[in-house]
C-alpha cells in the first residue's frame, strides 16, 4: 500500500502522528524542556554574539514582573532570579531555548527595570542592545496590570515605538505583556485592562495586541498565548 496502514491498526504511526501535531511553541518550551543560562551582559561590550540565533527580549519598569514571566514561560520555578524587591536583575541575562540538537532553537533575553528604582548604566547596554543587535525580532514591553502606566513607561513606549517605526517592523517587532492580573479584583479587571490598551494606543500605535498574563502562581493566565508569540516573532511557527 503507498500510503501505508491507517493509524489505527499501527499504534508507532498513531504515536508519531499525535507527536507531529504538538504545536510548534509546545515542542520549543515544553516538550524539549531545554531552558539553559547562556551569558550574562552588564556592559555593551560582554553582549554575546550567539551566532544569531532569533531574539526576544522583555523590558519593563523594575519589579513588573520580567523575570518571574520568563520562568513561567521556560516552564523552569527559578532559572531566572526574581525578588520582591524592585532592582533585583542588573545586566542582560540570555536564555537559550529549544531542543539541544537541531534545529528550533531561540534565546530570550532578561533585561534590568526601567524607572525610579533603575540605573542609568542600565538603560545604556538596553539602548545599545536594542540599536545594534541584529538577531532582535520582537520587545516585550511588560505593564502592570495594578499599576497601569506612568509617564516613564509612556515616554519608553514612545521611544520603542519609533524604533519599531525606524525599521518599518524589518528588524523588530513591539508587544505588549500586562502582568499580575490576578492582583487586581475581578470586577476592575474589564475596565483597567480598557485604560491600559487605550493608553497604549495613544503612546505606541505600532504595539502588538497586549497578552494579559499571571505568572507567579497557578493557575497561570497567558503563559501559553506569551510562548506562542516568541516562536511566531522569532519566524519558527510551521508554514500551514
Ligand atoms: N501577584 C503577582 N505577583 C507577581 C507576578 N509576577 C511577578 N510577581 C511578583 O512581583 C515581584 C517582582 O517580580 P520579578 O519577576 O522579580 O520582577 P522584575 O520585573 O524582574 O524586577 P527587576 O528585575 O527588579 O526589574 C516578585 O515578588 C514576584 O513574585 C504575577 O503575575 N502576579
Ligand atoms: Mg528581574
Amino acid at each position: 500500500m503507498i500510503f501505508g496502514p491507517p493509524n489505527h491498526v499501527n499504534p508507532l504511526g498513531k504515536g508519531l502522528r499525535a507527536f507531529s501535531a504538538v504545536p510548534a511553541h509546545e515542542k520549543i518550551f515544553k516538550v524539549t524542556n531545554a531552558a539553559k543560562f547562556l551569558a550574562a551582559a552588564g556592559t555593551t561590550y560582554s553582549i554575546p554574539k550567539l551566532h544569531g540565533l532569533p531574539e526576544v527580549i522583555v523590558a519593563g519598569r523594575a519589579n513588573v514582573g520580567k523575570s518571574t514571566l520568563l520562568n513561567a514561560v521556560l516552564g523552569r520555578r527559578d532559572l531566572v532570579h526574581t525578588s520582591s524587591k524592585p532592582g533585583r536583575t542588573q545586566s542582560l541575562n540570555f536564555y537559550r531555548v529549544g531542543p539541544t540538537f537541531g534545529p528550533g532553537k531561540l534565546v530570550v533575553v532578561d533585561a534590568p527595570g526601567y524607572g525610579a528604582r533603575g540605573r542609568p548604566e542600565w538603560g545604556e547596554i538596553f539602548d545599545y542592545y536594542i540599536d545594534h543587535r541584529e538577531q532582535l525580532r520582537r520587545i516585550y514591553i511588560l505593564l502592570n496590570a495594578k499599576h497601569g502606566l506612568n509617564e516613564m513607561d509612556r515616554m519608553m513606549l514612545e521611544s520603542l515605538n519609533a524604533k519599531t517605526h525606524a525599521n518599518a517592523g524589518t528588524r523588530f517587532s513591539l508587544q505588549a505583556i500586562v502582568t499580575k492580573v490576578d492582583a487586581i479584583p475581578l470586577e476592575d479587571v474589564k475596565p483597567t485592562l480598557a485604560k491600559i490598551r487605550q493608553g497604549i494606543w495613544e503612546a505606541a500605535p505600532l504595539c502588538l495586541p497586549a497578552i494579559v498574563t499571571t505568572a507567579a502562581k497557578h493557575p497561570y493566565i497567558g503563559i501559553d498565548a506569551v510562548r506562542k508569540s516568541i516562536v511566531e516573532a522569532c519566524g519558527l511557527q510551521p508554514k500551514v
